[in-house]
Formats: structure tokens, sequence, C-alpha cells
């Protein structure tokens, strides 16, 4: 496969200077607890799409596979979800997440076959070589694919040079810088960017995906940008873990401002964003102590609700537990670790 051939099929129009994806229906599934029925799915794509979103992400927060008990049981299985969202798009492609090991290859071919058409693979940002195989299959069927190294805040920009290396050559065309745990602060994305443009150069895009922990989404998005990513990542009302992801709405108004090519109207991503998705949300995604920690510490956003139910059931502070989850440095699928902090802080309250 030479370089062209890899960046060839992106779906990329010329009039925009970058790509961004919507993933209020993935990474506000966290948010949600995995409750999304079919007709709110169907509102939010309808409203994006108008909008103008070239790519809205729809699966499980955790990936496809993540309906568990480890994570959490979808209120409508997630395939029925994507297949909605391919029906109501009228222009907007339909992106799928899957975590190789909680999801599993039948699951692409599946969600290929209800019409989604952008295949995300997510790893943690060392384990790249895991989702070397799902690369293959996705292009090998033609879907297009980016690569999401997770919790980029751990590693150096030389390391997830590396990492992003081995995605491009397993056939990933974008390779994402993943902002996990809302952790990372201007500089530190300008440098992880620039050492992810550096490596792949013609061979794949670079993108940035932020969370709202330390109120970053939006200038650490604009600073990818600068660098060099051509896709970013937000939620319309900030839909997503944590204290939510990058803003849409805001971004695309900072982009018309400072004069970068999105393709998406401000007024009508505007008003989808307050008319259509903030009524789907359980609660407006706040930046409160428990957010901090977790963008301070560094802790995967997508563990928020996990502590705060441990916080609750064993009579500790939530923001205390996440402080340690950070100290520990859990990764996903660690989440049962929560209940073991949970349990120490109960021992300590009960010394003390
Ligand atoms: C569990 C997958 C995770 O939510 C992916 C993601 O959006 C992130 O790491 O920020
Ligand atoms: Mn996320």
């Amino acid at each position: 496969m030479t370089a062209t051939d890899r960046r060839d099929d992106i779906f990329f129009e010329p009039s925009w200077d970058i790509r961004v994806t919507d993933t209020s229906l993935r990474d506000g599934s966290h948010h949600k607890r995995h409750q999304f029925d079919r007709e709110e799915v169907r509102a939010v794509v309808a409203a994006l799409d108008l909008s103008g979103v070239p790519v809205i992400e729809v699966t499980h927060g955790d990936g496809l596979g993540g309906s568990s008990f480890n994570y959490g049981f979808s209120k409508v299985p997630e395939q029925e979800l994507i297949k909605i969202a391919v029906d109501t798009a009228q222009h907007a492609k339909i992106a799928f997440l899957m975590l190789p090991g909680v999801g599993i290859k039948e699951d692409i071919v599946e969600a290929q076959d209800n019409g989604a058409s952008i295949c995300r693979i997510a790893t943690h940002c060392t384990e790249a070589d895991v989702s070397v195989q799902h690369f293959g299959l996705a292009r090998e069927r033609g879907l297009e694919t980016v690569g999401f190294l997770m919790m980029a805040h751990t590693v150096t920009p030389e390391k997830l040079a590396e990492q992003a290396r081995i995605m491009a050559d397993a056939g990933c065309q974008c390779v994402y810088v993943v902002d996990s745990a809302g952790a990372l602060v201007l500089e530190q994305v300008t440098e992880r960017v620039e050492a992810l443009v550096a490596e792949l150069g013609s061979d794949a895009q670079v993108g940035f995906h932020g969370h709202e922990n330390l109120g970053l989404g939006v200038a650490n998005s604009i600073a990818a940008v600068r660098a060099g990513a051509k896709q970013i990542d937000g939620s319309a009302r900030r839909f997503g873990a944590g204290a939510g992801n990058t803003p849409v709405e805001a971004f695309v108004g900072v982009c018309d401002k400072v004069g970068i090519k999105t393709g998406i109207d401000f007024f009508a991503i505007a008003d989808a964003a307050e008319d259509v998705v903030r009524p789907v949300m359980p609660a407006e995604c706040l930046l409160d102590r428990q957010a901090l920690m977790m963008g301070y510490a560094g802790v995967y956003s997508s563990f928020l609700r996990h502590a705060e139910r441990q916080a609750e059931r064993y009579g500790v502070s939530a923001a205390e537990l996440l402080v340690r989850a950070g100290k520990r440095k859990l990764i996903g699928g660690q989440e049962d670790q929560l209940i073991d902090i949970a349990l120490e802080l109960q021992r300590e309250q009960q010394s003390a």
C-alpha cells in the first residue's frame, strides 16, 4: 500500500481546512449511562446533519461490544442505533468506535453491514500493536479508518509518534492524539500533534480529541489545528464523559473567527446544541470538582460515573477517589480498581 493509497479515500471536501466529527452519540453515551433511545438518536443525527457536521460517531461509550456488566448495558443495541443514524443522515458519514478486546472483528463487519463507513479503533497510547488486525480488516473491506491513541498525556511526543507509526503502517488513515483525561495543556497538544505530523508525513492525517476537564477543549483543539491536525472531535453541548468534550458549537464559532473552514453552519449548530442535544442529556456536563480532579490528576474521563457510584456505595469522596486513580495511573478496562481504592479510603476513614 503506498502513502497516497492510504490517504486517497478519506472523506474530505476541498473547501474544508479540517474535518469535524461529532461524538455526542458515543462519548455522550458515558454521561447518559448508555441509555440512548431510538428517537433521541434520530433527532440528534438529523440536527447535526442539517448543521453540516460531516461525521457523526454512534456507539456504546466504550465502543462496539461495550454493553456489559463491567461498562453498563445499553438501552438499545448499538448496532440498531448505528442503523438508525445511517438511515437518518442525508450527508454525514456515520462512524463507530471499537476497542480491540471489548469488541471483536465481527462487530466491525456488522457495523459496516448496518451502513457505517468510518471505523475508529482505540487503544491505550502504548498498545497500538493490538489494532493491527482490525485496521487490516477495515481497509480490506473498504472502510475509512481512524486510530485513537488514548490517554496521550501519559507518554512523550516521541513515544506517541512511534505508536502512531504502528497504526499508520497497519492501514490507519488518521491517527488521533486522544486527551482522554482532559489533562493536556496547550503546548503539550502542540508538541504531540507536531510529533505525529512529522512522523506520518503524507502517510496519514493527524487528529485531536479533547475533554473539558481543565476547560481547554476549544483552545487545545485550535492548538492542534495550528500544529497540523486535520481532524477534530467535539460534542454538541460538550455531551461527553467527564466535563464533556470540546463543544462543537463553540469550536465552530472560534474557527469562523480565526479563518479555519469546517463547513459547519455556526448558527445551525448553536441551535442544534441548545434545542435538540441538550434535551437528550440527563444533565449539563459540569466542570465541577470531580471533573477538575480528573484533568488535574490525569484520569480517564469515562471513569467519572463509575467513581461516583463506588464513592456513594462506600461513603467516600469521589474527588479523592479520582485523585488516587490518577496516582495509580489506571487505564481503560481497570474500572474495577476504583472499588479497591474506595475500600482503601473507607478503611482510612474508619481508622481515623
Ligand atoms: C472507552 C473509550 C473512550 O471513551 C474513548 C475516548 O473517547 C477517550 O479516550 O477519550
Ligand atoms: Mn473521549
